[in-house]
């Protein structure tokens, strides 16, 4: 069946790798009939497939298969040996006889070398390298990374992960996220297996765990990652955890969950910079062997700004499409290939958008925004929501200028050099900035 790879293509495109290789590359593929038979080696695979990707896939098999109709199943191909799944759905660590290697689920292809460092996560990165390096030790246990979707908190994790293993092999180092952790229990639960399921964290030396806020709401979850947790903490096995923003603001986490995770070290990881954009960029290029010029990598540093995974995003079409055509990747193919992509970008920010986010932000009325008057309470949020005017908008200077209250083009130019100047040293509006970066972003 050579449709499914072509699918396959297209969709390691589109979705981060670490999610094509738990999902989508564990699949089978053959045809019954007309339609599309995609195995699944377990039901946890298959639901998560099913919620996240099928009506993608439908769309894509429509395409190059003339028939988006798909059956998706368990099991697996006859005669084909399914491919090794990260993990299994109960035992969440796998099974092994006590004197065999861990042999572990981290994704080998994240680490520290290939993790753009810039201020936007330079802290987060030291930290994950501390834990790395002693694992277990107080000042950063537990650790956690916060901060919004795309931003490297993942690939952190597992760089921590990855180098506790280079540095010790004998080192074991579980991956889970969330969601796995929360159905491994239920069905640990359904099984009456809770004492098994607990057990398999007394055997581990470290663990990462992704995407708490998930646990939200799951009372029962909470709780037993909450012994989990203070198992592991007593016992000195490092914690790592990522959340989608910082613990305390997710509803439905429990306050004393909420207060254990806090005990060690707590991150945030914001979107990175305009320089770290473009790094990323040519990272990320050379590590796929794609040949970008600097001029190609800014242009998309410059309108891609919210998230790293769609820089990525952006690049693979770049290159799928440059492949695919035998075209060299100019500004001008760039243009042309990512108009719509970098379009979408655009629309989602606006000035008047920006003027009510800074005014919400410091608590003012969007009318004392655009005013005359000049005092300082008023005239640094002016300055900086006519600086972030021009670090997000496409809108020139005059443009700017006239927006807010009809101000003169060399006054939005002093205020962007201003804010730019004070960002070197004052840390409050530094962090002012990205706060509303990061909501601007969102
Ligand atoms: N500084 C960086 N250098 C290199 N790659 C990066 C960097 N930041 C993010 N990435 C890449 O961006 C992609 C998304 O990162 P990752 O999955 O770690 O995000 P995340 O913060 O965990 O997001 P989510 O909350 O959605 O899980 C990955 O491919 C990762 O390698």
């Amino acid at each position: 069946m050579d449709v499914w790879p072509r699918c396959l293509e297209r969709l390691e495109a589109e979705f981060p790798l670490e999610d094509v290789h738990t999902w989508l590359k564990p699949l089978q593929a053959a045809r019954r009939e007309d339609i599309t038979v995609l195995y699944a080696p377990n039901a946890f695979v298959r639901d998560e497939v099913r919620a996240r990707y099928l009506a993608r896939i439908r769309e894509l098999l429509a395409h190059f298969a003339g028939n988006g109709e798909v059956s998706l199943e368990i099991g697996s191909l006859p005669r084909a040996a399914p491919e090794a799944m990260a993990e299994t759905p109960i035992s969440v660590v796998p099974p092994q006889a006590p004197s065999e290697p861990f042999a572990g689920n981290l994704d080998s292809h994240y680490t520290f070398e290939n993790f753009v460092e810039g201020r936007s996560n330079q802290l987060g990165r030291a930290a994950a390298l501390q834990a790395a390096q002693k694992p277990g030790d107080r000042s950063h246990n537990p650790l956690l990374l916060y901060g919004s979707t795309g931003l490297g908190k993942t690939h952190l994790m597992f760089a921590a992960g990855n180098a506790m293993r280079a540095a010790n092999p004998s080192m074991r180092v579980l991956y889970l996220r969330s969601e796995q952790f929360f159905s491994a229990m239920m069905k640990a639960l359904q099984e009456k297996a809770m004492e098994g399921f607990k057990r398999q964290f007394q055997r581990v030396d470290a663990l990462l765990i992704d995407d708490i806020q998930f646990f939200a709401g799951k009372d029962r979850t909470q709780e037993e990652f909450f012994h989990t947790f203070n198992a592991l903490f007593d016992s000195r096995q490092q914690i790592i955890m990522t959340c989608d923003r910082f613990p305390r603001e997710v509803e439905g986490l429990e306050p004393r969950l909420k207060s254990r995770l806090a005990w060690g070290l707590s991150v945030a990881i914001d979107p990175p910079d305009f320089e770290t954009r473009a790094q990323i960029v040519l990272s990320k290029a050379r590590e796929r062997g794609a040949q970008i010029p600097e001029d190609v990598a800014f242009l998309i540093a410059k309108k891609m700004r919210s998230n790293v995974r769609d820089l990525e995003g952006a690049l693979n079409t770049l290159a799928a499409r440059a492949n695919f055509t035998g075209r060299a990747i100019t500004q001008e193919f760039a243009q042309e290939t990512l108009r719509d992509l970098l379009r979408a970008q655009m629309h989602s920010v606006g000035i008047p958008n920006i003027q009510k986010t800074v005014a919400d932000y410091y608590g003012l009325q969007i009318k004392d925004l655009l005013s005359k008057r000049r005092t300082r309470s008023l005239a640094r949020p002016r300055q900086m929501a006519m600086a972030l005017a021009k670090e997000l908008t496409e809108h020139s200077l005059p443009e700017i200028g006239d927006a807010f209250a009809g101000r003169d083009h060399t006054t939005v130019l002093h205020a962007c050099r201003q804010i730019r100047t004070l960002m070197e040293t004052d840390g409050k509006l530094r962090e002012d900035w990205d706060k509303l970066l990061r909501k601007l972003s969102e």
